[in-house]
């Protein structure tokens, strides 16, 4: 396994920013590792930013940031359906869908399209397309402990979420908690939201939870879905 691929081991482990070494960049060994993870715990934290680009991930911040600071974002939903409901004591974030136009967003897409494709490759999972949105907590906002899919509804099939802060620390709180999948009151991870950190897991089975955030956090969440027109959640 890729040193850079962080699985759960047992015990919480805490992802802290910059220490892991570099994504392997051969040619497709960062999907098998991801397919690895995947498959073997459900879940798989790698550090992107190699991969990427520092300048897609900073232009990524920025299309987020002016994004919050124009008001642009709305506050999210949780449920099925058209009208979901906007539960403050659920969730708090606000978000934005990417249409994939901007320059960024288009190469995202095609890293997010070269994922898709990996994937299936390797675990005949049959995802047909992504959803992709921003998403900005302020200090105090959270994400209860949830699942991102129904059981059996074979939409929302994986899930993704790229970090977009740099210079994140404990102390700035917002961690992805990661539960065990077989016992959702163990947390098996604690993800720092650091620039270039990716997690990946599997929609429907794992328990996750976005801890208060103390400074402002910023993020974007894709999901790789099974339906090939829009279906609920
Ligand atoms: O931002 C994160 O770490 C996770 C967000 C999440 O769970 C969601 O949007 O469903
Ligand atoms: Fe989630």
């Amino acid at each position: 396994m890729n040193p850079s691929t962080v699985v759960p081991l047992g015990n919480p482990q805490l992802v802290a920013s910059g220490s892991e070494p570099a994504a392997n960049l051969e040619a497709g060994q960062w999907l098998d590792d991801l397919a690895d993870g995947l498959s073997e715990h459900g879940w798989v934290s790698l550090d992107v930013q190699d991969l990427l680009g520092r300048e897609l991930l900073d232009a990524l911040a920025s299309e987020v940031t002016i994004l919050d600071r124009s008001n642009a974002m709305k506050r999210a939903g949780i449920g099925r359906g058209s009208d979901p409901v906007r539960d403050r004591s659920v969730r708090r974030d606000k978000i934005a869908w990417l249409q994939g136009v901007s320059a960024p967003q288009a190469a995202l897409f095609r890293f997010l399209d070269e994922l898709r494709l990996g994937l299936n490759q390797r675990l005949f999972l049959g995802l047909k397309r992504f959803e992709s949105h921003y998403a900005t907590y302020h200090p105090g906002d959270f994400y209860r402990k949830h699942v991102d899919s129904f059981q059996g509804r074979a939409s929302r099939v994986v899930s993704l979420v790229l970090y977009l802060n740099d210079g994140w620390h404990s102390v700035d709180g917002g961690e992805l908690q990661i539960f065990n999948r077989e016992n959702d009151a163990e947390v098996c991870a604690q993800v720092l939201p650091e620039a270039g950190r990716m997690v990946v897991f599997l929609s429907e089975e794992i328990p996750h939870e976005v801890m208060p955030a103390h400074r402002t956090r910023h993020s974007l969440a894709c999901w790789f879905r099974q339906d090939e027109i829009p279906l609920p959640l």
